[in-house]
């Protein structure tokens, strides 16, 4: 993808935003077309990233080009303009449910091989584990990361203020995490010098003696940061079993991991939580079934559906346990269903958001242990939920805005260590051997203990300190979360330090806990602070600060200013809403807001407007950000209920109020003379086009497919007013 790419990148996701898309890419593409801006497609959904995978199973007709390995490069160049919608990051089970569904479809793609044994199931599996997990994000995004809320959103929320959950000073809920033997306790890390620079590899060696090469070809630049570290997992095991029978009355178990993102790891964390629940069934049973606990206690129910007798046994060993967080309690599922369910950036809010409570068996909420084994970043809830407990519920008509500056370009730290992490299949050493021969780290493991090796570049690092102090100036107060006594973190203070003594910034370095505490305390008093983070807590305070502040993390401005000069526009900082598409089926209303998606189009116009000079971009920009403050002040958003405003007739109003803010304008004649007679158009035709637009709801509807929609079914229900079409064009 080159010169001649279309002005912006619009890319075809999963889910909720997807449909979204569907009512809403035709207004961006009519009023883009407008103003001589072009505007293409990309397809980086699941469904899609599985079909490029294999063209040689596919008729040519099914054939479709790869382009996330397109887009992977497009931003590398410095015209890039994405505007990145959320996409599925598919767990195993995800992935073999779109698997299952494009086979009905006819398109004739393998299994998922489970346990690959000959040379082309191992090829097989290669691919699919190319395309699950997070394996989008860490492609596009060479850029470090700058998440806020823009002013006109958290002014909108301050004087609409959400519902939040009281806190008690004796709520049972908590933070439990390992006392010692994982990730955090056992890092090493090291800053690449100029001697060290070049190539390595990973080794595992045996009690034996044999040796076996994990990983051959890596390259290290110089200033490149390296840990390495590991998880116990019998010390694991061992922390499960205790917080289990340690478990107060009344009180929920949970876990939270981030088995999208950590696609390696935490899918076997994950899978230990389930073989420690369910100890006595496995035990009766295990040797009998071919189950791999990391696809959750849901592979297991449909691995032994109608055999009676097990199917009493694990309800018995179930019942014999505290009782589960639920995820859905209509239908009976918990928290250890499927390990993509509960993640943690989207779950631990909603715990906080709720007064520290989530959802029981029972269908009523209560009290919750949550559990984060490793201590990385399990501190920052620890803190968080404490301060509720201490303080009682935010205020959010008073709080100040948090915003995050996040290490993310070029796969920095554990979001880049997919492919150098392994799970030790023996007692042994696993160590990084640089070209020369030296051993940068080394560790030894036992079987099962989970290994894993991150890393981030000099280039980004710099970047992101003087991203931080961008956002510092303009904002006034901020702290870099870094933990001096963390192995890898004392490496970026290294470069931290000097940076600051070098602009003259007194930016304070704190750990997460600390810095946990001094953000709420200043945000209670009302000040705005910019949180410097790593690439995790980025993720996770994404989340945090806006679903307590605004509600959701669906509203916020989510730029990453790529590393080669071009822009990423994200919508929002949450995920594709599933819950939504269930609504969508049952009862034809969509609640999916694309506030995410108006803040992040208003920002990709300003950029073009420079990047490719493109002045009719800007008005096109400042009228998107008019438009979306009258749509906030006139309560035209999507709410929750049938017969409610949805997602498309929030884009009704949305197009409309964007005519009328062009046709208001006097900076571009050609687009006022233009938008004119649209904006009447979309005023007089109010009645028609809601009418229409409402006309379905209520009755369930049919998009031909979860994973791979039918686009005409789909456009079908996602723009059924002939008006409004008509007007659009
Ligand atoms: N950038 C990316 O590509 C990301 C992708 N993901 C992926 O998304 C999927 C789902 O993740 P999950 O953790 O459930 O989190 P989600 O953010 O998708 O959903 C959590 C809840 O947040 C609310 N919400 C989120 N977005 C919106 C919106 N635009 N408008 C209104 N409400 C919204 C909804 O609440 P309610 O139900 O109350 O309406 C929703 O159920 C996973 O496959 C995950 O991997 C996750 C994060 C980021
Ligand atoms: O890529 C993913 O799986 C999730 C990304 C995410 O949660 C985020 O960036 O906030
Ligand atoms: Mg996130």
């Amino acid at each position: 993808m080159a010169q001649e790419t279309a002005d912006i990148i619009y890319t075809i996701v999963d889910e909720a935003p997807e449909l979204a898309r569907g009512s809403l890419l035709p207004i961006i593409t009519s009023f883009s077309n407008a103003a001589g801006i072009s505007v293409e497609t990309r397809d980086i959904s699941l469904a899609g990233r599985i079909l490029s995978q294999f063209p040689d199973y596919l008729t040519d007709a099914q054939k479709i080009s790869d382009d996330l390995s397109a887009l992977g490069d497009y931003v590398k160049t410095p015209e890039a303009n994405v505007i990145k919608l959320p996409n599925i990051s598919a767990s195993v089970p995800q992935l073999e449910a779109a698997v299952a569904e494009l086979q009905s479809q006819g398109y004739g793609i393998p299994d998922y091989p489970a346990d690959p044994k000959t040379a082309e199931e191992k090829a097989v599996r290669a691919k699919y584990d190319a395309v699950k997990g997070s394996a989008v994000n860490p492609v596009l995004r060479e850029g470090n990361s700058d998440r806020r809320s823009a002013k006109a959103v958290k002014e909108y929320a301050k004087a609409n203020p959400h519902r939040m959950g009281d806190w008690s000073k004796d709520s049972k809920t908590t933070v439990a995490s390992m006392p010692g033997d994982d990730f955090f306790a056992n890092e090493k890390a090291a800053t690449i010098t100029a001697a060290q620079a070049g190539g390595a590899k990973i080794v595992f060696r045996g009690k034996d003696g044999g040796e076996t090469v994990l990983k051959d070809g890596l390259t290290y630049e110089e200033g490149t940061v390296v840990d390495a570290t590991y998880l116990s997992a019998k010390s694991l095991r061992a922390y499960i079993r205790k917080e289990i029978e340690s478990m107060e009355p009344g009180v929920l178990f949970s876990v939270h991991l981030k088995a999208t993102m950590m696609k390696v790891s935490d899918p076997i964390l994950f899978g230990h939580f389930v073989a420690v629940y369910i100890e006595d069934f496995l035990a009766k049973h295990g040797d009998k079934l071919d189950f791999n606990p990391n696809g959750g206690l849901g592979a297991l129910e449909r691995l032994i559906k109608g055999n009676a007798e097990m199917e009493a046994d694990l309800k018995a060993a179930l019942a014999a346990r505290p009782p589960l967080y639920m995820v859905d309690s209509d239908r009976g599922i918990t928290n250890l269903h499927v390990p993509s369910d509960v993640i943690i950036d989207a779950s631990m809010p909603a715990v906080i958001k709720a007064g520290g409570k989530g959802w029981g068996p029972d269908g009523k909420e209560a009290d919750t242990k949550c559990c984060i084994p490793d201590n990385c970043y399990a501190p920052v809830y620890d803190e968080t939920i404490e301060y509720f407990k201490e303080t009682g519920k935010l205020d959010v008509t008073t709080c100040g805005a948090v915003s995050n500056v996040g290490l993310m370009a070029q796969k920095a730290e554990e979001y880049g260590s997919h492919p150098t992490t392994f799970e030790a299949e023996a007692d042994g050493t696993i160590s990084i051997v640089l070209e020369g021969g030296e051993v940068l780290h080394s560790h030894e493991v036992e079987k099962g203990d989970i290994w894993r090796s991150a890393t981030a570049k000099k280039a980004p690092i710099l970047d992101w300190i003087q991203l931080g102090i961008e956002r510092f100036d303009a904002t006034g107060l901020a702290a870099f979360w870094l933990d001096g006594t963390r192995a890898h973190d004392a490496e970026l203070i290294k470069y931290v330090k000097p940076a600051l003594e070098a602009a003259g910034k007194d930016i304070p370095i704190m750990a997460p806990r600390a810095a946990t505490r001094y953000t709420f305390e200043k945000m209670r008093e009302g000040h705005d602070v910019v949180t410097i983070t790593g690439n995790v807590l980025r993720d996770y305070l994404t989340d945090l600060f806006p679903i307590l502040e605004l509600g959701t993390s669906a509203k916020m401005l989510s730029i990453v200013k790529l590393m080669q000069g071009g822009g990423m526009f994200e919508t929002g900082a949450g995920g594709s809403a599933p819950k939504h598409v269930q609504q969508l089926q049952e009862e034809n209303h969509l609640r999916w807001d694309s506030l995410g998606e108006f803040c992040a189009l208003g920002e990709s116009y300003k950029f073009l407007a420079t990047s490719r000079d493109k002045p009719k971009a800007a008005v096109l920009g400042a009228a998107v950000e008019v438009a979306t403050q009258k749509l906030l002040l006139e309560g035209k958003s999507p709410e929750r209920k049938v017969g409610q405003n949805d997602n498309r007739s929030s884009h009704y109003w949305f197009a409309r109020y964007w005519a009328e803010a062009l046709a208001a304008q006097d900076d571009d004649a050609g687009l006022k003379a233009h938008f004119a007679p649209i904006a009447e158009k979309l005023a007089a035709g109010e009645q028609a086009i809601l009418s229409e637009l409402q006309a379905g709801e209520g009755k369930p509807v049919d998009m031909g497919g979860y994973y791979h929609a039918d686009p005409a079914k789909v456009a079908a229900v996602m723009r059924p007013s002939a008006t409004l079409n008509a007007i659009i064009g």
